[in-house]
């Protein structure tokens, strides 16, 4: 076996050599120019990468860039087999990986090809199961989704989506579910928990899967990624990022490529994964679709280049279910685990006995399957799941009091988009609610696997992503609870005919129509649906039903529960629509949170994590029937709706309130240094990306009469120094609770990382020289207070 150096590499920094190629050379021992010191010589890795490790000469220039056969040496060029780097023990991973190596010089080949390979589709307790190891009391694992609590368990709390909870723009919200979602999964035994999901990051409106994540802000994204990995880590569970990376529409998701150029994949795709990575997330997801023509779990560029290497990823990546297409391919390509282990059919098995037999031939090293499952065991111990953890039991009663953060996030996710004053309501003598949607399932909460319908109130979308309702208040129970204790009466339609509105509505003080949007996973299609909306209408005919009831009342309150942005041109040339609160996806909390946004015992505090344009062809992106070659490029939702001069209907950040806020005394402070990164690899990328490098704060005042939170948010827009970039970015949001006439200050801590663009030439990020654009505001488009950042 060959000797392997004990030391993580950082990421390449490309240099041009003296013959005008671009070469490489980074990690220990690296100056951070173009130059090994201390020691250590320059040696190609492979096609992307070169590291300086211990060697005879120093070397001064990278023109000298050799290839080397010494003994310490790197993984193969691409072609051969792939030699992993071993061990990675950085940082909380140490100690995890020093237990790990001991338990493997304790197990067989074997042990190790179980510990790898799922055991096959529906042939265990969960959605993905391996085989135990006793003799180093390893368990069967336990993998079960997903991003919003345990898929299948019979007494759960269901989660509200990413999406909702980006809309809260609250990472202590966030940070909270993802910890009670973690404590559920643990209390059921489950040790891999299927979430958070950062991909698809939502170019596409339309995309399926868009509601499962946090929206296609990156930064946002991100930030979702890590506090609800760290949330779930706390809980003693492994969280998995995923889908990595690509896999933004459900169409020929298992067939097509996305070419996704280096710059975007850095700045869009990859940016909230290395915002998991960093926040030490056990397991990565590798999805359906092939990149640039190679599938994605079997890709060496994606998952060992940017995501081992470059991101310094310390645990394990698992295929999607059926998403591995070869057993030397993916081994190599740097994929650690088989999910489910089989096809649908039990037919197809590519590791397992393949997997022995691929090391035992050669193709695939006895170095790379210890590397799998030195992944894979260092995950377990970093989590803890080596001491205490509860058997597998999906029928625990787990709940607590998690419903609370439910109601928390499917209120405080509220948008309220437009309203003339008619809310708050007060005590309104009679209401009218009409549509099917603001009522239960008549056929049952649950009765649709997977959520597989859209008949009813609507709580998440449907798929993998989804849990079974341990209850569900539909908005229609919660506002006649309300209703009656103020001596209202309510009046009913529960279904979408708009030749019977009259005489529910006619007559009544406010009339409110429900009204939903519902896309999903593509093994299943509801009512034409194959995943992928076919357009950003609402469904059932929400657009006529609005239409007649605004016919016959003049104070209607349109409410929309959605997976994503819907056209609302046609409801907004109504002039009887008075109100729009766009409740998003509340899961069984719905009529609770919407009661009390309607009510006002509190203030709407949502934003759009998202752009609501005035037609869908505005966001430039569109699903593709084959391969997707990302040609919007950096330019998807407000990026591209600022850079092509397009007036939204309501902008990505936007949320009206019950109060007012005032912005005042801005100030911005920066230490940054320009230059490209620099430093050994952390998880998350080179350390010094981490480096709190510059500090924004501004004075945010609720000059209204009511209590309030407002989400302050911080745009960037780079110096002309730096290639053509989005004109704004957000780089920061804080949510501030303010009583009526108090004052704070909203505090935003820029990374360097946050000043930085991926330079494809150097492979590394950069900070430009010159004055950095500083816009503080209520939205994406409400920028109150404007500075600047110079940095030398
Ligand atoms: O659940 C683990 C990951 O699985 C992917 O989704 C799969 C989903 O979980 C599974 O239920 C579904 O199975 C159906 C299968 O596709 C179909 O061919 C067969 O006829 O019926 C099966 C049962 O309904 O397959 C999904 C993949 O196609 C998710 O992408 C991932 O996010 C999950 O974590």
């Amino acid at each position: 076996m060959q000797l392997r150096v004990a030391v993580f590499l950082a990421a390449a920094t490309l240099v041009q050599s003296d013959q005008g190629a671009w070469q490489q050379c980074g990690g220990i021992g690296w100056s951070g120019d173009t130059t090994c010191v201390g020691g250590y010589a320059c040696v190609k890795s492979n096609d992307y990468y070169s590291q300086c490790i211990p060697g005879s000469q120093e070397q001064t220039s990278a023109s000298t860039l050799t290839t080397s056969t010494s003994s310490a040496a790197a993984p193969s060029d691409t072609g051969g087999p792939f030699e992993p780097d071993v061990p990675h023990a950085v940082g909380s991973w140490a100690a995890a990986y020093s237990q790990a190596s001991t338990a493997i010089a304790k197990i067989s080949q074997q042990d190790k090809v179980n510990i790898v390979s799922g055991v096959g589709w529906n042939k265990g307790p969960c959605v993905g199961n391996t085989s135990p190891v006793g003799s180093i009391g390893y368990p069967q694992l336990c993998l079960q989704d997903g991003p919003l609590g345990v898929r299948y368990g019979s007494s759960v709390t269901a989660f509200t989506p990413g999406i909702q909870a980006a809309a809260t723009w609250d990472v202590d919200l966030m940070r909270q579910r993802g910890q009670y979602m973690g404590a559920e999964a643990k209390g059921c035994g489950v040790h891999v928990l299927l979430g958070p999901v950062g991909g698809p990051l939502g170019k596409l409106p339309q995309g399926g899967r868009n509601w499962e994540g946090f929206g296609p802000d990156p930064y946002l994204t991100g930030v979702g990624m890590a506090v609800t990995t760290e949330g779930m880590q706390s809980s003693g569970i492994q969280a998995c990022a995923k889908h990595y990376i690509g896999n933004e529409q459900e169409l020929n998701r298992d067939s097509m490529t996305s070419n996704i150029d280096d710059r975007t994949m850095h700045e869009l795709y990859l940016w909230p994964f290395a915002d998991a990575v960093h926040s030490n997330v056990a397991s990565v997801m590798c999805s359906y679709n092939k990149l640039n023509g190679t599938w994605a779990c079997e890709d060496d560029k994606v998952l060992n280049g940017l995501l081992k290497k470059e991101l310094g990823f310390q645990g394990y990546v698992m295929s999607d279910w059926n998403a591995q297409h070869t057993t030397t391919g993916s081994a190599n390509g740097g994929m650690d685990m088989t999910m489910p282990g089989s096809d649908y059919n039990g037919r197809t098995v590519l590791w397992g006995p393949q997997l022995n037999s691929a090391v035992n031939s050669g193709q695939i090293s006895k170095a790379r399957l210890d590397d799998m499952a030195k992944r894979v065991l260092a995950a377990w111990y970093l989590t803890g799941q080596d001491s205490g953890f509860p058997a597998i039991n999906l029928k625990a009663n787990v709940q607590g009091n998690h419903k609370d953060n439910v109601r928390a996030v499917a209120r405080d996710g509220i948008v309220l988009l437009k309203n003339t004053g008619v809310l708050p309501l007060k005590k309104p003598g009679k209401i009218a609610l009409i549509g099917s949607a603001a009522v239960k399932n008549p056929k049952g909460i649950n009765s649709c696997t997977d959520r597989g319908c859209n008949t009813g109130a609507l709580g998440m979308g449907w798929g993998s992503g989804t849990a079974d309702y341990p209850y569900f208040i539909a908005p229609a129970d919660a506002i006649k609870a309300r209703a009656q204790t103020d001596g209202t009466t309510v009046s009913l339609q529960d279904n979408d005919n708009t030749g019977s509105v009259s005489s529910t509505a006619s007559g009544a003080d406010v009339a409110l129509v429900f009204i939903t949007s519902d896309s999903g996973e593509g093994y299943i299609t509801v009512e034409g649906v194959a995943g992928d909306r076919n357009n950003l209408d609402p469904w059932h005919s929400g657009n006529e039903l609005v239409q007649a009831v605004a016919n016959v009342n003049k104070n209607v309150i349109v409410v929309v529960h959605s997976v994503g942005p819907i056209i609302l041109e046609t409801i907004l040339a109504l002039p009887n629509v008075q109100a729009i609160v766009w409740a998003g996806l509340p899961s069984s909390e719905s009529g609770n949170a919407l009661v009390d946004i309607l009510y006002g015992s509190t203030s709407p505090s949502g934003k759009l994590p998202y752009t609501i344009a005035k037609a869908a062809g505005d966001y430039g992106t569109s699903q593709q029937r084959g391969d997707d070659n990302y040609s919007e490029g950096l330019y998807i939702d407000y990026r591209h709706f600022d850079k092509a001069n397009i007036s939204p209907r309501y902008e990505f950040g936007f949320g009206l309130s019950y109060t007012n806020f005032t912005y005042s005394s801005l100030t911005a402070t920066s230490t940054a240094i320009s230059g490209p990164a620099t430093g050994s690899v952390i998880p998350g990328g080179r350390a010094d990306l981490f480096d709190a490098v510059a500090t924004v704060t501004a004075t945010i005042t609720n000059s209204g009469s009511v209590k309030g939170a407002e989400v302050a948010q911080l745009y960037i827009g780079l110096p002309a120094s730096a290639p053509a970039a989005p004109p704004k970015q957000l780089r920061g949001f804080t949510k501030l609770n303010l009583a009526p006439g108090a004052t704070g200050t909203a505090t935003f801590n820029l990374r360097r990382k946050d000043l930085s663009y991926w330079d494809v030439g150097r492979q590394n990020w950069v900070v430009p020289s010159g004055s950095f654009a500083v816009s503080v505001g209520a939205s994406s488009r409400d920028l109150r207070l404007t500075g600047t950042i110079t940095v030398a």
